[in-house]
């Protein structure tokens, strides 16, 4: 039997952020792999009207958790879903709840975040680096705690194009920015907020750096290991491939190509984007828990979760994959056809947003207008462009990681862990895997239907003889006008119709 499976048998584990996608991807694996693990504590928030029983029941009853309730029908009776409201002090978590938790937590898995890229620094700095504060003290009286594993981003150092397996230091000492965010006035915090982050792109990564710091000052005499994944990405294997429920990331511009908004990519031919499949990190986690428990490193260790080193995705070669499989599978009722233009000019790039974006929205909201219909493609359009200019970052740029960490942990791993755990990128194939990824956001995202295939083609068809129909229009405009105004037109057109008799 796996060793880190046999290892999580028994266990009381406690997961935070379980109700998002790395959380839930993470809870599947472990019920799947040990299912004689003694309990999973969660720290839920309701929700959209939900209770946390409803939360965890639409979790454990969706499709991520399929195979479980087969092997293992009364799985609920394993999970405690506990109040928790991590923005809050002290969690919000009762006495008794507490109480529960100090004394039988054996494993902590800290995934709760805030990952919007643009949060107030306030709040990303509450839920980032203040929360993970609180579990970390929460943590050091717990006497059974075992291993406490902390879930970062491997942009938390995008200042740096090499980024090691170290934390590094970043602007402002976390206790005055905490202190800061305390009693500064809100108007004057937004003001100072770009001063702060300096060269770090936006509050999400620099509070996940700030959060790193904070782990690796105030961590104690814990056992402490930071995970950094790149960008998660849909699963690749398991439970089973193109899984995914959430916008975030290359998800948000997959979705914005297929449904016609988005026409551009900014990215040149060797451009990589650096994406990890949600599985392959919720592997990597358990191995590092187990890892961390086991073995006891005299420091902390950090792991790189990401492909580039040893399996580059090429954006471009990833793009036209997206398209081969929009092509074949089209979403349904996309505004325009699916089209993307590369470029990285600058220049380029604000005509191709103005000319086959802004212009075509514009059109389009009048005819909703003239039809009686409510306008809403402009909207929709300026919140895709403003999308793509802030996930832009990310793949017009290059970065290396060390994973010198995450390879020794696989050497540690035996060949059967190596199996059931498995993280090793250099087995992924990018072009089946893209077609999954697409898929699943067609079907577990966009919740469309595979039969609605041959009615999509048709909207497709119909989209592209409108086109047609445009540009030819334009096209004569464009030529009467050049005619009324320029003799050497007129002769060309003289010429031309004198060739066909006209
Ligand atoms: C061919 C392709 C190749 C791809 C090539 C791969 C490239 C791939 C690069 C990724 C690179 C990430 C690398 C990060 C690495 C980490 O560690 S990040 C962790 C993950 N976090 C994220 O990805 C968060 C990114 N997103 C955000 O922060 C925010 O959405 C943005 C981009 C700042 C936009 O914020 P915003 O303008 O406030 O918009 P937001 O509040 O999100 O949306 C408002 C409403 O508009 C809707 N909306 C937003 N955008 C749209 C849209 N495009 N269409 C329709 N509705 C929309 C929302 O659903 C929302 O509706 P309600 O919920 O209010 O009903
Ligand atoms: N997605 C990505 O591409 C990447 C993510 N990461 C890191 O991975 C981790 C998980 O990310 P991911 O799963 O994608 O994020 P999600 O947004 O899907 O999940 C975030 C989780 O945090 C919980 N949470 C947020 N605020 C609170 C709160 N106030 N109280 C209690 N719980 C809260 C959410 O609960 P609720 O459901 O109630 O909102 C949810 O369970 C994060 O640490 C992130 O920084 C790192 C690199 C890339």
């Amino acid at each position: 039997m796996s060793a880190i499976a046999a290892y999580y048998n028994d266990k009381s584990i406690l997961i935070t952020g379980a109700t998002g996608f790395v959380g839930k991807v993470l809870m599947e694996k472990l019920f799947r792999t040990s299912p004689d693990l003694k309990v999973i504590y969660i720290l839920v928030r309701p929700k959209s009207g939900q209770t946390l029983k409803q939360r965890v029941f639409s979790i454990l009853n969706s499709e991520l958790f399929s195979k479980v309730r087969e092997i293992y029908p009364n799985v609920g009776e394993k999970i405690r879903a506990i109040y928790a409201d991590l923005s809050k002090d002290d969690f919000g978590i009762s006495k008794e709840d507490m109480e529960e938790l100090l004394s039988c937590t054996n494993i902590i898995f800290h995934c709760a975040a805030t990952v919007r890229f643009e949060d107030p620094l306030k709040y990303a700095v509450q839920l980032n680096v203040v929360a993970t504060q609180k579990l970390l003290l929460m943590a050091s009286q717990m006497p059974k705690l075992e291993a406490f594993i902390h879930l970062s981003t491997a942009f938390s150092n995008c200042n740096l194009k090499h980024i090691d397996e170290v934390v590094y230091p970043c602007p402002g000492e976390p206790k005055k920015i905490i202190n800061a965010m305390e009693w500064l006035d809100d108007a004057i915090i937004k003001e100072i907020t770009p001063k702060l982050i300096g060269d770090r792109p936006n509050t999400y990564i620099y509070s996940k750096a700030l959060g790193e710091t904070v782990v690796q000052e105030e961590g104690g005499k814990l056992n402490i290991a930071i995970v950094r994944p790149s960008i998660i990405s849909s699963t690749w294997q398991e439970p089973f491939p193109g899984w995914i429920d959430n916008v975030n990331g290359p998800g948000e511009l997959i979705i914005a190509t297929g449904k016609g908004l988005l026409q551009l990519l900014t990215v040149g031919p060797m451009t990589v984007v650096d994406l990890i499949p949600v599985d392959t990190v919720a592997n990597l986690i358990l191995a590092a828990g187990w890892y961390t428990a086991v073995h006891r490193p005299k420091t902390m260790l950090i792991y790189h979760s990401t492909s580039g080193q040893l399996n580059p995705c090429y954006c471009k070669k990833m793009a036209l994959q997206v398209m081969a499989t929009l092509e074949k599978t089209p979403f349904e009722k996309a505004f325009r056809r699916p089209c993307t233009v590369f470029t990285t000019n600058t220049i380029a790039k604000q005509f191709w947003k103005a000319v086959s974006h802004r212009i075509p929205a514009i059109i389009y909201d009048f005819y909703l207008r003239l039809t009686g219909r409510k306008p809403r493609i402009v909207k929709l359009m300026n919140r895709t462009l403003n999308a793509f200019s802030k996930l832009e970052y990310f793949i017009s740029q290059h970065w290396e990681w060390s994973i010198n960490n995450t390879e020794m942990l696989m050497s540690q791993m035996s060949p059967e862990d190596q199996r059931v755990f498995n993280f090793d990128v250099r087995q992924l194939n990018w072009l089946q895997y893209i077609e999954n990824y697409v898929l699943g956001l067609k079907k577990h995202l966009l919740k469309e239907d595979m039969a609605g295939i041959p009615e999509a083609k048709q909207h497709l068809r119909r989209l592209r003889n409108i086109n047609y129909i445009f540009n030819t229009v334009i096209f004569l405009i464009a030529w009467r006008l050049l005619i009324a105004r320029s003799q050497m037109a007129r002769n060309v057109w003289f010429f031309i119709c004198s060739l066909y008799n006209l």
